[in-house]
């Protein structure tokens, strides 16, 4: 009866169906209903058959009741070998094999037969097919629609586990019928955290036919439970399961059959969260750390101590349970108006129930605490409890975080089947994953775009699953450019950063004082001010190169100049894509030569090709070092008041005479001349 669980969870046995048997006889009321199951009148046949709405396979309504009534379901449930596991202190797996085995394989015929035909393939990815019943639900990002019309068998094994368990379930208000039809057909690991199940969802899974395995694991990746899904068999997740534990049912070598499962749940669409970006996470925030978090057994121990404790809340049940199923009953029975036969056939559980559950004191806290109203009792009552009640931290909003793109070796992906499909679930469809180089023999990547807190998952270290372990996953370098089409670009495309040259700007004016004019006080877009030094003597210039986005402030202060109330500079364009006239040969130190007139023994390169003008002149100029006259742009040059106004250029074009370039030094802070005779005695200053 133990649990093969290598957690410190509490695992026990429930009482038996023979402890809990009832020694009552049938009560009048259920002699009655009986009678009235046995000859159903016209009515009730008409209800039943306006019961089966239009989605569901419509057999005559004589029909549809004649089977029902070929389904005795068992005054108790089968609890035989069960076994509860409180798991950390909070959350509560219960498995009885045999829950309803007495009448599984009636079920399944009829679940078959009714069902299997309408029911629908989940996803692509998965072959598996499923039959939804309940308001609207968004079921690992597939949007099931209402549907509120229960089927018969269904209902009543919903109405089963609520009325005529002890167990402390809600009442079901929804079920997804799952069909494993070939042994290919699974389920991923998951978590059922949707929005609209709420913080602490109950859910009581019921299989029949084909046998496979439930699976759970902790989000760190260790298994903690295996069942066989027996049919008939029930496997119940209570409390903080689905916020600590993933479940999956894997694909089967072979299978007998196919399996069914009804997972029943409560859904509230009004709880349905609003998933405007694609980045908003939609796995829920675990009570410690990261969803993978380590920490979760860690908390087992703190709060062990509680597990004890939690018998006593068995002790507080039947009297109000037992009311509240009695109140159902006669509400359903009057409602329904055909569940005379059925309600017949069970004639006597209530108290029976009572009785169980009066000798039952294991039910925990945490499972209890699913209903509002148990939460906060349960939350006054226990420590632990008030902390799983706390009310999930604000989703952060996701609008600024950029993709991250991450690298999984492909051996690694290609280990995990379905990679894709396992991405989705664990990341709630928002990581994608892209091969970038299926074919190619070297390792390639698995590419897959995600948000902040996949980042966090995929780089802490905590992307546990056993396959992926081998290989690191990394954090590729983002790029602008979409890898293809089912992913975006990493990065967005920046917008180009514009640069021009404010004149005149006093050396008073600190670059930070400058930016601060622009930004605060004259409000312009800019990304930074860079006050420009003459590269030869590294001296600041009175000119100040401003960056900017903004196309309008751009234009606005070349054309206007930048204003105050005070000050006016003037700003000159400074790109660099216009060709930047050289103003002095590198090699002979003229200006406005052609390269076919430079008597050098090669050109004097860009220099001497674009300018025209007179042949270089004495072989002392040529052979003068060139590092002292390199006229190269600079990878960001400083707009010389020679590039940067349009008027001196023209004048410096003209062939000059050598004394007058003597005048001009003092404009050319770039350009060093090498006077022929004498050498200098001082050096070259710089413009500024
Ligand atoms: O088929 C099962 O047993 C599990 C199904 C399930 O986990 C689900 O529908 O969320
Ligand atoms: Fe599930």
């Amino acid at each position: 009866m133990s649990l093969d669980c290598d957690e410190p969870g509490q695992t026990s046995a429930l009482p038996s169906n023979e402890a809990a048997a009832t020694t009552e006889p049938p009560t009048a009321e259920s002699s009655e209903l009986s009678a009235a199951a046995a000859a159903p009148t016209s009515e009730e046949r008409q209800q039943s058959a306006a019961d089966q709405a239009s989605t569901l396979p419509k057999p005559p309504a004589e029909q549809l009741d004649a089977d029902i009534s070929q389904i005795i379901f068992p005054d108790e449930p089968d609890l035989t070998d069960c076994q509860q596991t409180i798991y950390a202190s909070d959350s509560t797996i219960i498995y009885a094999p045999k829950f309803l085995s007495e009448v599984a394989d009636q079920v399944y015929e009829r679940l078959i037969t009714d069902l299997l035909p309408q029911a629908f393939q989940h996803r692509p990815s998965e072959q598996r097919r499923v039959y939804w019943i309940g308001p609207s639900y968004t079921y690992s990002g597939v949007e099931l629609k209402e549907n509120l019309n229960w089927h018969q068998v269904i209902e009543d094994i919903r109405d089963f586990i609520y009325h005529d368990t002890q167990f402390d379930v809600p009442k079901f208000n929804s079920v997804l019928v799952n069909f494993y039809t070939e042994p290919g057909d699974r389920i991923p690991w998951h978590s059922d955290d949707e929005d609209e199940l709420g913080d602490r969802p109950t859910i009581a899974t019921v299989s029949f036919g084909a046998e496979r395995l439930f699976m759970l694991r902790r989000r760190d990746g260790n298994v903690t439970h295996r069942f066989p899904t027996l049919p008939g068999s029930l496997i119940l997740m209570a409390g903080n399961c689905q916020k600590r534990l993933q479940h999956q049912v894997p694909a089967a070598h072979s299978q007998n059959g196919v399996r069914i499962s009804l997972t029943f749940r409560v859904t509230k669409p009004e709880l349905r969260r609003k998933r405007a970006l694609p980045d908003d996470p939609t796995y829920s925030q675990p009570l410690n750390g990261g969803p993978f978090g380590d920490d979760q057994g860690g908390r087992d121990d703190d709060q062990g101590g509680h597990d004890d404790d939690q018998g006593g809340r068995g002790d507080d049940r039947p009297q109000e349970r037992q009311a509240t199923a009695r109140r159902d009953r006669e509400g359903d029975r009057g409602r329904r108006g055909r569940g005379g036969h059925q309600r017949g056939r069970r004639g006597g559980r209530g108290a029976a129930s009572g009785a169980a559950a009066a000798s039952a004191a294991s039910w925990p806290a945490g499972a209890a605490a699913a209903s509002a109203t148990s939460a906060q009792a349960a939350a006054a009552a226990r420590p632990y409890a008030q902390v799983a009640a706390r009310p999930a931290p604000p989703r952060r909003p996701q609008a600024a975080i950029p993709p991250i793109v991450f690298e999984v070796h492909r051996d690694a992906a290609n280990k995990l089947m379905q990679f894709v499909a396992w991405l989705q679930t664990n990341f709630a469809g928002e990581a994608r994953a892209v091969n970038t180089a299926p074919m190619a023999n070297q390792p390639a990547y698995l590419v897959f775009p995600a948000s902040e807190r996949d980042y966090n998952v995929f780089l802490g270290g905590a992307l546990r699953e056993e396959k992926l372990l081998e290989h690191p996953v990394k954090r590729r370098p983002a790029r602008a450019r979409p890898l293809d089409n089912r992913t975006g670009p990493d990065r967005v495309q920046q917008q180009p950063v514009r640069t021009f040259v404010a004149t005149e700007v006093p050396l008073a004016f600190s670059e930070a004082d400058f930016a601060t004019l622009l930004r605060g006080t004259l409000k312009l877009d800019i990304v930074s001010v860079h006050r420009i030094r003459a590269r030869a003597t590294g001296k600041a210039t009175q000119f100040v190169r401003i960056f900017t986005k903004s196309a309008m402030t751009y234009e606005k202060c070349l054309r206007d100049g930048i204003c105050t109330d005070f000050l006016k500079f003037n700003c000159e364009d400074s790109r660099t894509d216009e060709p930047v006239r050289a103003l002095q040969c590198q090699r002979c130190q003229e200006f406005g030569h052609r390269a076919a007139q430079c008597r050098g023994s090669s050109a004097a390169g860009f220099a001497a090709a674009s300018i025209p003008g007179r042949s270089a002149s004495t072989r002392a100029q040529r052979s003068a070092p060139t590092a002292a006259a390199r006229t190269e742009p600079p990878v960001e040059p400083a707009p010389s008041p020679r590039r940067s106004t349009t008027r001196r250029p023209e004048r410096l074009l003209r062939p000059k005479p050598r004394r007058e370039l003597r005048k001009l030094r003092p404009l050319l802070p770039q350009c060093q001349v090498r006077p022929t005779t004498p050498p200098p005695t001082t050096t070259p200053t710089a413009a500024g």
